[in-house]
């Protein structure tokens, strides 16, 4: 039996520990979708402690906490950062079978060669160490990507965003990383939250022209497209928390966007055809540009009224949602494919029970010469677990090609996410080792080498063209 996450750590069998240490380990890293401040970065932002870089801003351990029976205070609230690090402590040995228990013990390891087992009794030394390293030099937010050989990083940017540490990061040459921003529109697709008026005049300042009609909204909104692919963007993202189909003539949506701006709320049904209406205008845009569309369906956010009040969104008080997606998603994509205007697109449903939908819907959208044109995406956030990836590995394989996937991405706020690329290649190499040990697959490792290496990076520099 080997040791607690030792460095053949979820690799059962020769063929695996082959496939993981030989191929996938160390092979670069493209992080193509994640929450990090490009400002952080380009500051090299240092951090006061432990807990400055493992808890702040990270949600999957606040709802960890909270599920523990941890307060508040102690959690997002005004205890001491050493308050909160060993209230964490105290929940870690709660999290056993979260991947949590190991994505905690992977960042210690690995940034900080701290192996001690996390638990109360540790907690001292392990504070100590970590605080040590942290403020001795060469812990800052850079170093943690260069340290984990990620060569590209695609922030998420509201498209009304000056770009302005992107472009300070791409003039300067001590830096070897790519940090491209994403463009992410959602404010101005939510047209009936109280954000949209507010986010219009923001985008009027930004495209530098007045919006008060529908045209003057597609043309502001081209504009920040240009200014965002000039700046390097070649990817965008949209979280559609259920996903919008409904037909409307320009003239109708037109008068919807007047309606809003206005300061009324529209009927779900107009805004479902402004949604639509619009994400079929800037999906041909991706398509011109080759950029790749990504779809982030089915989350429930925000649910606790009370938390989203008192400390905003992202905060671990989302969830699943199930809304029906299969109509909807597959007219949605037809409306650009008629005009061969559907971009290079990954689908993501929070839903598992939507992976058959996607990864059929996947097949009904291949072509144009390009190899896994669109994408079934990496289980997404309470998904990106072991069984979750597996879950997904397995579902792209039987529907799809698992050989062309785009591979992981952390979709993180934090600097020490970068290991959860590990625990995905671990994850790969385990299952297409054991269908090798079992004859289901040749024992080639040379061919199961390149299938792997193309998941873990080769995939995603041949499909993204950062
Ligand atoms: O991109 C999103 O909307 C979600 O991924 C969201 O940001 C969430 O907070 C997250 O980061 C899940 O990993």
């Amino acid at each position: 039996m080997g040791s607690f996450m030792d460095e053949n750590f979820l690799l059962k069998g020769e063929i695996a520990q082959d496939l993981y240490h030989n191929y996938a380990k160390d092979m670069p890293i493209i992080d193509y979708h994640c929450h990090l401040s490009p400002k952080e970065i380009y500051e090299n932002k240092q951090f006061k402690n432990l807990t400055d870089i493992w808890l702040y801003g990270d949600h999957y351990k606040w709802k960890a906490m909270r599920s523990n029976g941890i307060t508040e205070e102690l959690i997002t609230g005004n205890a001491t950062d050493l308050e909160k690090f060993e209230a964490w402590v105290k929940t870690v040995p709660m999290t056993l079978g979260n991947p949590l228990y190991h994505w905690s013990h992977l960042e210690l390891q690995r940034y900080f060669g701290v192996d001690e087992i996390i638990k109360e009794s540790n907690a001292a030394v392990i504070w100590e160490k970590v605080n040590a390293s942290l403020n001795s030099g060469g812990f800052g937010a850079r170093d943690f990507i260069e340290k984990s050989n990620v060569k590209v990083i695609c922030t998420t940017d509201d498209p009304t965003d000056s770009l302005e540490y992107h472009l300070k990061l791409k003039e300067d040459s001590s830096f070897t990383g790519k940090v491209l921003p994403s463009f992410r529109p959602d404010k101005g697709l939510e047209i009936n939250r109280s954000t949209f008026v507010p986010w219009i005049k923001k985008l009027e300042g930004a495209a530098e022209q007045s919006i008060t009609n529908l045209d003057e909204l597609l043309m502001a909104l081209e504009k920040r497209i240009l200014f965002f692919h000039s700046v390097g963007c070649r990817i965008s993202d949209h979280a559609l928390d259920y996903v919008p189909y409904a037909e409307a003539s320009k003239d109708e949506v037109a008068e919807i966007f007047l309606k809003a701006i206005g300061g009324n709320n529209v009927t779900l049904e107009q805004e479902k055809q402004y949604k639509t209406y619009i994400i079929i205008f800037i999906g041909k845009i991706y398509a011109k540009l080759n950029w790749t569309m990504q779809l982030h369906i089915n989350a429930a956010r925000n649910n606790s009224t009370r938390m989203f009040q008192n400390i905003g969104p992202d905060t671990g008080f989302d969830s699943i949602n199930d809304s029906p997606l299969a109509y909807q998603l597959g007219k949605l994509l037809d409306s650009l494919d008629q005009e061969d205007a559907l971009p290079k697109t990954i689908l993501y449903s929070l839903n598992p029970n939507d992976y058959p939908v996607l990864a059929t819907i996947m097949g009904s959208f291949q072509g144009g010469g390009i190899p896994g044109k669109i994408q079934f995406g990496s289980a997404w956030w309470f998904n990106d677990t072991k069984d979750g990836m597996l879950e997904q590995f397995k579902m792209l394989a039987n529907m799809g090609l698992l050989s062309r996937f785009v591979g992981m991405l952390t979709d993180s706020r934090s600097f020490l996410s970068y290991t959860r690329h590990e625990y995905f290649r671990r994850l790969l190499c385990n299952l297409i080792g054991e269908w090798a040990e079992n004859g289901e697959i040749p024992d080639d490792r040379e061919m199961l080498g390149s299938f792997i290496q193309g998941i873990c990076y080769n995939n995603a520099k041949e499909y993204f063209q950062f």
